[in-house]
């Protein structure tokens, strides 16, 4: 089936597959750079390279002389905040953001500060190799400054403003019996998206948006590093959350959402994925034994068909869930209803593609432990799966033969815990 064929994949997606990122260009993989320096922490006069951390290495861990664990931590962002941006160059020299910097820094630690910074790097390889020769520079500049770095170096869980390096970070805290507070610690950035009066903004406000997600004070390095006025013209792009408008769970219809008598019948769902199609089925059809239909389990669509018929046979209903995006692929199911003799009812989830590919962020990264122990471990569904399904995708329509189109609308449902992580900034690229 054309419209699950994208979707029905990611179920079974291998680390390869997972190494996609947004637009659906293949990520960047990791580079043997990486493996190679995994084994021993590489030394360079008071900074070491420590073990790359995360299931694929990609956030690398340095410290320079034996940084302490303290509660109150202040966590800068490297380029533009401590150093003048050389975003992607490919040689090791650099110059500091303005000359106070290093006696700031310097002053935290003697105030009983953890001093880390926090970075998003995902270069290519050379320019890669030449960063991670700067950092060390950098350190013998700070040579009595004991602190630490993190570094994501891929478009996964550990680039900002994902919360990854955050959660390393207490983790790493944490071994050594120290909790940071929070409220006691803040995170320095240049990545704020200011507005200025002459129509230009930052390139982006990732590192407010990181903040934000983990409840930081945030600073620009204007305000902390030179005390100037607090720059409050921002404008945080992409999606939030916050811009959803409520709506009923579903468009009231002549049914119910299940059919009373209960009878035979097939169930059509149709939305982009990730946005919450099985999740739907769990609540509400499995309990009513209703058969689950799904081609990224099955494998296949005559194997989907199959098992519908089956179902029927045994005087089952069913739930086809799988994104069934065009009129074509839904006239499989439409064309069994008809020869069953059974009633074909379609469930349009109408949430749209920003919301549905912030789900699949969340899912595959940022889900809470209580509903990551309740959902089977998903990879992140390519960007491309969502800009097929939204190319050809066909508004359902009853001439196709339904006997009727519910429209289901996003409900967000779970506590307050699994709203903070779905409500975070969920992005890999872009502002
Ligand atoms: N109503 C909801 N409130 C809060 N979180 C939800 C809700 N529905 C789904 N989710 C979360 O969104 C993510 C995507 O949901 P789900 O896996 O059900 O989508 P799907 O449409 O079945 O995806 P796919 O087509 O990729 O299989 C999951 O992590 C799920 O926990």
């Amino acid at each position: 089936m054309a419209s699950s064929s994208s979707s029905s994949s990611s179920k079974k997606r291998t680390a390869k597959d997972a190494e996609l990122d947004s637009g659906g260009k293949a990520a960047k993989k990791i580079h043997p750079f990486f493996t190679r320096e995994a084994k021993e922490p590489e030394q360079h006069g008071t900074f070491k390279w420590l073990k790359p951390l995360g299931p694929k290495s990609t956030c690398l861990h340095g410290v320079n002389l034996e940084p302490p664990s303290r509660s109150k931590v202040a966590l800068f962002d490297l380029d533009g905040t401590i150093i003048k941006t050389s975003f992607g160059s490919k040689d090791a020299t650099w110059e500091w953001w303005r000359l106070q910097v290093p006696a700031a820094l310097k002053k935290l630690h003697d105030d009983g500060y953890s001093v880390v910074i926090i970075s998003n790097q995902a270069l290519k390889a050379v320019a890669l190799k030449a960063w991670k020769e700067k950092v060390p520079s950098i350190a013998t500049s700070l040579s009595s400054l004991p602190f630490r770095i993190l570094a994501a170096t891929a478009k996964d869980y550990y680039r900002k403003p994902m919360i990854g390096m955050w959660t390393e970070l207490t983790r790493i805290f944490k071994e050594d019996g120290v909790e940071i507070d929070k409220s006691g610690s803040f995170f320095v950035g240049d990545a704020a998206g200011r507005q200025y009066p002459n129509g230009k903004s930052d390139f982006s406000g990732t590192d407010r948006k990181w903040a934000s997600n983990i409840g930081l004070t945030f600073h620009t390095p204007e305000e902390y590093f030179l005390g100037l006025p607090v720059h409050a013209n921002f404008k945080l792009e992409g999606f939030h959350v916050s811009s959803l408008t409520e709506l009923p769970p579903y468009t009231p219809t002549h049914t119910a959402l299940l059919l009373d008598p209960r009878i035979p019948e097939i169930v059509l769902f149709v939305g982009f994925p990730s946005l919450g199609k099985t999740s739907f089925y769990n609540r509400y059809f499995k309990p009513a034994d209703y058969v689950h239909i799904n081609q990224d389990i099955l494998g296949s669509r005559p194997k989907c068909i199959k098992a519908v018929d089956e179902a029927l046979n045994n005087g089952l209903a069913c739930v086809i869930d799988n994104t069934n995006r065009d009129a074509a692929t839904r006239k499989h199911y439409v064309d069994l209803a008809r020869k069953r003799k059974v009633p074909i009812r379609c469930f349009h989830f109408t949430g749209s593609m920003e919301l549905a590919w912030h789900n699949n962020l969340y899912r595959a990264f940022n889900m809470p432990p209580s509903v990551a122990s309740n959902e089977p471990k998903r990879e992140l569904v390519p960007y491309l799966a969502y800009t097929s399904y939204k190319g050809a995708f066909q508004e359902p329509e009853l001439s196709e033969g339904f006997s009727e189109i519910k429209k289901i609308n996003w409900v967000f449902e779970g506590d307050e815990e699994v709203r903070r992580h779905w409500s975070m900034w969920h992005q890999l690229e872009g502002k």
